[in-house]
């Protein structure tokens, strides 16, 4: 067994030296991978399978185990073997796995298990170009710096010099980087900002970037494009948390309501003058504040732009708990680090049965703010705002 299971892994990777665990897991996914075959879908899942084999890198036992169990869901469904003896660890463990994605339906486990070989394939390639061990840089971006390490996905907004205000390129970048974090390897995914602020919001330099179709044609791709981003929160799959390092206004407050948990400093401040600017609620707080602070303490930040300091907001749930400025980063970034250990698949599973009921509303609460944003933006009101700022004759 030992040298059968020793030829197999060294495909994988010629020149490791493999613990019990790697060496009974991995044949065992290999004969997996040639079993039955699935129906739907055959093909990607045929595909996957294939590029499995073809792994530069060993992806390591957790993700073999993952690997493992999504396959065992997509062909055969939810784990139906007897629990191994506490003594016989890797079946142990392999059944673990498989038993934690509970009643995961087969086509979700089977697109799941797509997902995380494509994720494996391209960071295969791009960590055989970086530095191993390194917080690794995954992809260039102008706007934002997005590393990993640990399990964690961190997403930092990095526009300092503009107090990280969000571009038209920025939102792009944010969508395809909280995409690109809901299908990889890591446990948890955070937002950030570089400098002092978290984020001060839209920048509102976007709309006097007017298309051939005018202002109304603006007004209209921005609609799309808000709706879009903030879809892109509503629906995305593993914990979110916001570490929110400075200062957020606008849509970089809003859409705090779309996150699993979030952490400030104590310089924090939230600030969404929506009257102020002749605009109303976006990122889905008309529906999520309320709720969170009850409708009047809502109010008086959606209506009336009441500036909340960071234990103002915790004290209002809007954030989950404020740490001293001279401490924060170090006592978060532990917390997390010992967060991101958990089990991945529990946590996934358990933020989906929390989140699912409100899916459906909020998608349809951001639908409508996007169409009543599209017509203020169109208003006097917003456009004379939008003047005095630009034209550096006022400030919030
Ligand atoms: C398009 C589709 C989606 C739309 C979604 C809608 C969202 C709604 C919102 O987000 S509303 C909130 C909009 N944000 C604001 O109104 C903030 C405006 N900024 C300010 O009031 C101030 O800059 C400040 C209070 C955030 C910080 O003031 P401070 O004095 O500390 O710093 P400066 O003003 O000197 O800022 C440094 C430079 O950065 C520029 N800047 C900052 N924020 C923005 C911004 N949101 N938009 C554009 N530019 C911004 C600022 O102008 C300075 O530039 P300068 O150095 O060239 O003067």
């Amino acid at each position: 067994m030992a040298g059968v299971a020793g030829r197999l892994a060294r495909n994988w990777c010629r020149s490791a030296v493999l613990s019990p665990l790697q060496v009974f897991s991995f044949p065992s996914l290999q004969l997996h991978l040639s079993g039955t075959a699935m129906r739907a879908s055959q093909d990607d899942f045929e595909n996957a399978m294939n590029q499995v084999k073809l792994l530069k890198k060993d992806p390591g036992n957790e993700v073999k185990l993952k690997l493992y169990a999504l396959y065992k869901q997509a062909t055969e469904g939810p784990c139906n073997m007897p629990k191994p003896g506490v003594f016989d660890f890797i079946n142990k463990a392999k059944w673990d796995a498989w038993n934690a994605l509970g009643s995961l339906p087969k086509e979700t486990a089977r697109q799941n298990y797509v997902d995380l070989v494509s994720s494996l394939s391209s960071s295969s390639e791009s960590s055989s170009q970086g530095k191993p061990g390194a917080d690794r840089e995954q992809q260039e971006y102008e706007n934002l710096v997005v590393t990993s390490e640990d399990g964690i996905t961190k997403i930092m907004f990095n526009r300092p010099t503009r107090k990280n205000a969000i571009s038209t390129q920025m939102y792009q970048e944010i969508m395809l980087a909280l995409k690109a974090a809901s299908k990889d390897d890591s446990t948890i995914t955070v937002v950030t900002g570089n400098g002092d602020y978290y984020s001060s919001g839209n920048d509102l330099a976007n709309f006097t970037d007017i298309p051939p179709g005018g202002v109304e044609e603006k007004a209209k791709q921005s609609a799309i494009m808000l709706r879009d981003f903030v879809d892109t929160f509503i629906d995305f799959p593993k914990p979110l948390i916001a570490v929110v390092n400075g200062p957020a206004v606008g849509i970089s407050v809003t859409t705090l309501g779309l996150f699993d948990a979030v952490y400030a400093s104590d310089k924090a401040t939230f600030h969404t003058p929506f009257s102020h600017l002749g605009l109303s609620p976006e990122g889905c707080a008309s529906y999520t504040f309320p709720k969170i602070m009850g409708p009047a303490k809502a109010t008086e930040m959606l209506i009336f732009g009441k500036k909340l300091t960071a234990r103002e907001a915790c004290a209002q749930g809007l954030v989950t708990e404020v740490f001293p400025d001279s401490t924060f980063q170090k006592e978060v970034w532990t917390r997390l680090k010992a967060y991101s250990k958990l089990p991945q698949n529990s946590m996934r599973i358990s933020k989906q049965v929390i989140r699912k009921i409100e899916k459906e509303k909020l998608h349809a609460v951001n639908a409508e703010e996007s169409s009543v944003l599209q017509k203020r933006w169109l208003s006097d009101e917003c456009m004379n705002a939008t003047m005095n700022f630009l034209s550096k004759r006022s400030k919030l």
